[in-house]
């Protein structure tokens, strides 16, 4: 049966061009055509091999991990692969690495803020890896909270350098990646003190190892913080500590865009808001929403061509058995979450736009939509993890059993995937952000300052003109319900940008329709979700949400023929799905039974320690020497 494509009869049921949805997928024929390449490129290459990840010992896998990325790097280099290609490569390798950091956050950091002075001296010897950075600001005591970092900059005007110093056990730092064994330079976050004076928190580039042999330099103390949760995993990424003992940097080495300190020892503020010192965890957030929606859009397609090969129960007349994707219930799991990946890719692309927008706007000395990007930012990341981590373990359930199989490439997604919740921000810690940006905004209803963007609706809500007066009660009191608020916000800035992307024109045969298909239910699956909110505020009626349940199965009724087709527009390699259940031909039992047999256990029939453990017991040995 091999090379017989098992889910030829669902492809021949679509009736949309998947070609054309494909390039809606990636954005353009341009991001496609790079997409589909690159994606090849590795699938073909031996070197990139990772299905075997879960079996290594954590120091076998971090080699491996360290093997790649020099392998990626040296293939970069001779192919000549432009940045966006080069990027593309680095994400169908699919191996979290130091290099997401050194290109994720170090160089964004020094890019947005350092000078330009700085970021002529840095940058070229960034790009060409010839120093490798990583950004340190979490500390063992702090994450969430950046004011209360430990860690001290104190500037000595007899030398004109900093003395990076971490005066407790808890300033450690404690989580970055690529610090535990590779990085060679961080962007530290420290409390910036002159004269004797504290002027908050700040980025400082301090170079940790040695160019020559990579030994620590002196007064710094760099290690790994350990396994982490899951197989393989996210355990290629060596997360670090990091401790400075009064370590010496040159002044210039503070990133100087928003606060300067003076060789005389003068703090100036520029005019920027201080707030751009955050300015990499913004960018970081808008680049994680993008992702959320790859990884969905993973776990989705693996359970959805799964389920069309999947069959139990229903036999007529010894024919076959139910598909498991014609179960309504089925159905009402999965195609939420197919939704869920279409939509988080058009909320992905446009907070990229967002992101652009207010990095112009930044540059021409235009600060007024920053806390909208702040806001946008923080929310949709929150959002779309929480969903798309919650949305990956029920596509394992899913997939019944099989799912629990490492070979389904499930358990390690999710395990991958889950500290997206957390990291680059707390899920709730961000949500209260949004939930306070809400207020101020209600707070300011009526007055001067119209709200526009994401929160323009707010003037159109009648009662919240009424709820100015008690915005300042309680904020900490009321903050459950501020963060369902806060989601419910972002809820609908996904919902509206959906709505706003099918009114652009949308070329290939019945691609539009799929897609209005996917909005209506994403959204009326939320109204389904959340019917009980909807009906207490009066805002729907016990007939609407009835009705609204009725479409909804219609709906999935529509999605039902074209669901394999939607998955195939994601265009995603077996190599990149990683997953048994979910390659392209459908023909699972064959791949399941022959991979169990390449489990390291199965190479022989009788186990190491049966002589020690087995034996004895079935001998009754163990009882007779106990008696
Ligand atoms: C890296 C590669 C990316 C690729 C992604 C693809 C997928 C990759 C897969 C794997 C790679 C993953 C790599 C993971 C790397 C992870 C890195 C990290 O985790 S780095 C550390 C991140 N840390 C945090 O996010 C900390 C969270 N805390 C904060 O952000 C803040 O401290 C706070 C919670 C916002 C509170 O700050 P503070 O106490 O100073 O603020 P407030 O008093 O509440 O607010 C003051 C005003 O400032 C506004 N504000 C706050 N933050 C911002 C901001 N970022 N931008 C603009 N404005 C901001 C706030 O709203 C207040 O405004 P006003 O109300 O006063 O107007
Ligand atoms: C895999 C991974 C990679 C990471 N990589 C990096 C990196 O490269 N560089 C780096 O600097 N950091 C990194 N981090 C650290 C990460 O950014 C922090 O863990 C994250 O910001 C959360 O902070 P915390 O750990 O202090 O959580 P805490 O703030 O301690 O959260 C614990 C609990 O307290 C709750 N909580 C906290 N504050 C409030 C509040 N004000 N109101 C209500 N509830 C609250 C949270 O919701 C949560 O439930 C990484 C973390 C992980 C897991």
């Amino acid at each position: 049966m091999e090379g017989v494509d098992h889910l030829a009869h669902e492809r021949n049921k679509s009736e949309f061009d998947v070609d054309a949805m494909k390039i809606v997928w990636a954005g353009s024929p341009h991001a496609f055509d790079v997409s589909d390449r690159i994606s090849k490129l590795v699938a073909s290459d031996p070197g990139f091999r990772k299905d075997n990840r879960s079996t290594l010992s954590r120091k076998e896998l971090f080699k491996n991990t360290l093997r790649k990325a020099a392998y990626a790097w040296k293939t970069i280099v001779d192919l000549r692969l432009s940045e966006e290609e080069a990027a593309k490569l680095r994400f169908y390798v699919d191996e979290p690495a130091f290099t997401d950091l050194h290109w994720g956050m170090f160089i964004p950091a020094i890019k947005g803020q350092g000078t330009e002075e700085q970021q002529q001296k840095w940058l070229p010897l960034a790009y060409k890896m010839q120093i490798i950075g990583c950004y340190a600001q979490t500390e063992l005591g702090h994450g969430s909270n950046v004011q209360g970092l430990e860690t001290t900059a104190t500037f000595d005007p007899q030398t004109d350098e900093f003395i990076i110093h971490s005066p407790t056990l808890t300033s450690s730092k404690w989580w970055p990646g690529g610090l535990g064994k590779v990085a060679t330079h961080a962007i530290a976050y420290a409390r910036l003190i002159v004269g004797g004076r504290e002027h908050g928190v700040n980025g400082f580039i301090v170079q940790l190892r040695s160019l020559e042999d990579h030994s620590p330099l002196l007064g710094i103390t760099v290690g790994d913080i350990g396994m982490k949760f899951g197989n393989g995993a996210y355990n290629t990424m060596d997360n670090g500590v990091l401790r400075f003992d009064h370590v010496r940097i040159p002044r210039n080495q503070m990133l100087m865009r928003v606060s300067q300190v003076t060789c005389e020892g003068k703090y100036k503020q520029s005019d920027v808001p201080r707030q751009l010192v955050y300015g990499t965890m913004v960018y970081v957030r808008q680049t994680i929403v993008a992702d959320a929606s790859c990884a969905l859009s993973r776990a989705v397609c693996i359970a959805t061509r799964y389920s069309a090969v999947r069959r139990q129960f229903g036999s007529q007349n010894g024919g076959p058995e139910t598909q498991v994707i014609d179960y309504k219930t089925q159905q009402s799991r999965l195609f939420p979450l197919l939704a869920s990946a279409y939509a988080f890719r058009f909320i992905g692309e446009w907070l990229k736009w967002l992101y652009a927008d207010v990095t112009q706007r930044l540059q021409a000395n235009d600060f007024s939509t920053l806390p909208e990007a702040h806001a946008c930012t923080a929310g949709l990341k929150s959002l779309t993890t929480t969903a798309t981590a919650d949305g990956i373990e029920e596509c394992r359930k899913l997939c019944g059993g099989h799912g629990y199989l490492c070979s389904s490439g499930l358990p390690e997604l999710f395990a991958v995937y889950v500290p997206a919740c957390t990291y680059e921000g707390d899920n709730t810690v961000l949500l209260l952000q949004v939930a306070r940006f809400l207020m101020k905004t209600v707070s300011q209803l009526g007055s001067s300052k119209k709200p526009v963007g994401t929160i323009a609706y707010m003037t159109r809500v009648e009662h919240l003109m009424q709820c100015r007066c008690g915005v300042q009660r309680g904020f900490a009191e009321l903050s459950v319900d501020l963060v369902e608020a806060a989601v419910a916000h972002c809820q609908l800035i996904v919902v509206s940008k959906f709505i706003e992307k099918l009114q652009q024109e949308i070329p290939g045969k019945g691609v539009k329709q799929q897609l209005e298909v996917l909005c209506n239910i994403y959204a009326l699956f939320l109204l389904h979700k959340h019917q009980g909110d909807f009906l207490s505020t009066g805002c729907i009626t016990p007939k609407h949400a009835a009705l609204a349940n009725d479409e909804l199965r219609s709906l999935y009724s529509q999605v039902r023929p074209n669901a394999i087709a939607l998955v195939d527009a994601f265009n995603y390699t077996d190599h990149y799905l990683g997953s048994i259940l979910g390659c392209y031909d459908g023909n699972v039992y064959p791949k399941l039974y022959e991979a169990a047999w390449k489990d390291p256990l199965n190479e022989s029939v009788v186990p190491d320690g049966y002589h020690q453990y087995i034996r004895p017991l079935l001998k009754q040995e163990i009882r007779t020497a106990r008696l």
